[in-house]
């Protein structure tokens, strides 16, 4: 069994459905996941290396950028060596604006200068997930569970 930690930004939800229909999918297959929003809980940048993978999921705010309560963390990724440990980035956003789901791209940028070990791909939504936004959720994290078994 591995143990992930998933963290999140959501306002309206959007991002938040997406975290659910993932962690659900993380324990259907017998995976320990803890949950923790970058709004309400306490989140140390030095925690997420006690992890098997770390699951970052994040709306956009203005001109594509980050949400203001993920900006420290965001920031601090670079006190620790994050470099053996796996992260997977997701988001909502808005197709509406010019820069959909910047703050997903900047993450992925941001743990990939960092030299961390990243699913290749990221996954974005526009605005609140539909039942095949849920598909996609659960087989971004069937191919997270595959990439943390070739490690
Ligand atoms: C003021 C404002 C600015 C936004 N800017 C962007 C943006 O630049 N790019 C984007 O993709 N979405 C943008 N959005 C849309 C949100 O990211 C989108 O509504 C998302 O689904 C919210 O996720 P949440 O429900 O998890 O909070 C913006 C929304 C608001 C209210």
């Amino acid at each position: 069994m591995g143990r992930y930690l998933m963290l999140y930004a959501s306002t309206t939800g959007n991002t938040e459905l997406m975290a659910e229909a993932m962690i659900s999918f993380l324990k259907d297959r017998g995976q320990e996941v803890i949950v923790k929003t970058f709004d309400f809980d306490p989140i140390s940048v030095e925690e997420i290396l006690d992890y098997h993978a770390v699951l970052i999921g994040t709306y956009t705010w203005d001109d594509g950028s980050l949400p203001y309560e993920v900006e420290d963390f965001y920031e601090e990724l670079e006190d620790v060596d994050i470099r053996s440990q796996t992260f997977a980035v997701f988001g909502s956003g808005d197709t509406f604006y010019e820069f959909f789901g910047g703050a997903v791209d900047l993450f992925y940028e941001r743990i990939h200068e960092l030299g961390g070990r990243l699913l290749p791909f990221k996954l974005k939504v526009d605005l609140e997930p539909k039942d095949e936004d849920v598909r996609r959720c659960e087989d971004f994290v069937d191919k997270l569970l595959q990439f943390c078994s070739n490690e």
